[in-house]
């Protein structure tokens, strides 16, 4: 895997807008968006971040001091650093120096790498491709499992469910966010996770990608259209 070289990342785009997911929908929140992922997965929706080598005009390498400098500007409490896969690089020097800043830092994973930075929250949302580690489901603060079938549920609990210590949020469980894959919202989908959420109240909860109902990324012309 590359690594970000002194102090740089390649970033595919930095833009303000709100957590559209997960324990903290709807904060503002700027996004970090780096460039590459290994997974591939047929549903993504930033597809545009696989160009790992491949660096046409529009794509940027910044320094972390510009990146911080964006956030600082744009006033979100926390950035939200995602990808593509961000993990595949050293965040250390960049979360590090948001958090200087005052700058809460959240990652958005599929965990299948080691962690390398100071994240204040971190979401493992698990792939098929390329399977999370052990460690890291361990140290999630939430898994967003996205359901792209019928038995999608089902099916990730047989693979992570072991790793839990506890799958009751009332004794410290990370949550556990079933989030319809975009292409697949409907009634099935949504009835599979309303049915798995009364099943399993401790340990599920149901999810939406309320930033795509909002197309609030849109409003900050530094970020990319949205694939779904
Ligand atoms: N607003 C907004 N919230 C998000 N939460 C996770 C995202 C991601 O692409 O990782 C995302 C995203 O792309 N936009
Ligand atoms: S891990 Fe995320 S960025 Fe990578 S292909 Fe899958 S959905 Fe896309
Ligand atoms: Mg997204």
């Amino acid at each position: 895997m590359s690594q970000a070289s002194s102090g740089t990342l390649p970033i595919y785009e930095a833009f303000y807008a709100f957590q559209g997911e997960g324990s903290h929908i709807g904060r503002a929140a700027f996004f970090i968006r780096t460039i590459g992922c290994p997974v591939r997965c047929s549903w993504c929706d930033s597809p545009g971040t696989w160009h790992k080598d491949h660096q046409p005009e529009s794509i940027q390498r910044l320094t972390v001091d510009e990146l911080v400098g964006r956030v600082q500007e744009s006033g979100a409490p926390l950035a939200v650093i995602t990808g593509g896969e961000p993990t595949i690089y050293d965040l250390a020097p960049l979360t590090q120096a948001l958090q200087q800043a005052g700058i809460r830092t959240h990652l958005e994973t599929c965990g299948a790498f080691d962690i390398r930075g100071s994240f204040d929250w971190i979401t493992v949302s698990p792939k098929w491709n390329l399977p999370p580690l052990r460690q890291n489901i361990q140290k999630a603060h939430e898994i967003k499992i996205v359901v792209d079938g019928p038995t999608a549920i089902e099916d990730w609990w047989e693979q992570i469910g072991s790793h839990c210590t506890t799958n009751d949020f009332r004794m410290g469980a990370p949550d556990i966010w079933l989030q319809p894959e975009a292409n697949q919202v409907g009634t099935a989908i949504h009835d599979a996770i309303t049915n798995a959420v009364k099943s399993y109240p401790t340990r599920y909860r149901a999810g939406v990608q309320l930033h795509k109902i909002y197309s609030c990324d849109a409003l900050d012309p530094n970020s990319m259209p949205v694939v779904g």
